[in-house]
């Protein structure tokens, strides 16, 4: 299982890597590494498992956030967070978005960063996505709310992108024209 050890911080290199498109069928590897993620964030979320392996929360997860520059992540809303999302995206894709931003009230944070960057991250409010699912099989969704904005921190993982890069260094919770907050 994925522990906090395994996970790379800010300034590897990896973390600001384009990540390389995977091939189907997936190599037997490549299925483990995306329940790997999958079954992290699950756990994550689970009191007893997060405290008895010392596991950081998260609503998602990339692979080169342990270091496996693949475009493959996992995301999970737990039915309590009122979202019903459960995903291992394979190549994912925006393939649409809205004109109208959107952001989390209380910022982003991310398990590669051991310090909290307090700032609003603009992002699009909702995105049309395409990814593949383990077995190469291609979905299609429209996401907004904390979905939407999880799934760009995670794509944005894919393309060495931080959610740092996004906040407004002048003034960090300057207005962002556009956008709806998201509490
Ligand atoms: O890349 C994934 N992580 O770093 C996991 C930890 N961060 C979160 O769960 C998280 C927290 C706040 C806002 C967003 Cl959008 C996300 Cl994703
Ligand atoms: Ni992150």
């Amino acid at each position: 299982m994925i522990r906090m050890k395994d996970i790379i911080r800010e300034g590897h290199p990896t973390l600001r890597k384009r990540s390389e498109e995977v091939q189907f069928p997936l190599s037997q590897e490549d299925r483990k590494l995306g329940e790997d993620l999958l079954e992290y964030v699950i756990n994550s979320q689970d009191e007893e498992m997060a405290q008895k392996y010392d596991l950081r929360p998260g609503v998602g997860i990339a692979a080169p956030q342990i270091n496996v520059p693949k475009r493959i992540f996992a995301l999970h809303f737990d039915e309590s967070t009122g979202e019903n999302l459960s995903m291992i995206a394979v190549n994912p894709k925006i393939v649409s978005h809205s004109v109208e931003k959107a952001y989390l009230t209380s910022g982003e944070g991310c398990l590669s960063v051991d310090r909290s960057i307090p700032g609003y991250v603009p992002r699009y409010a909702r995105v049309t996505v395409k990814a593949f699912n383990l077995e190469g099989e291609e979905f299609k969704m429209r996401l907004k709310g904390l979905p939407a904005i999880a799934f760009q921190h995670e794509l944005d993982h894919l393309n060495g992108i931080m959610f740092f890069d996004h906040i407004n260094s002048q003034n960090p919770f300057a207005e962002i024209e556009n956008a709806t907050p998201i509490k």
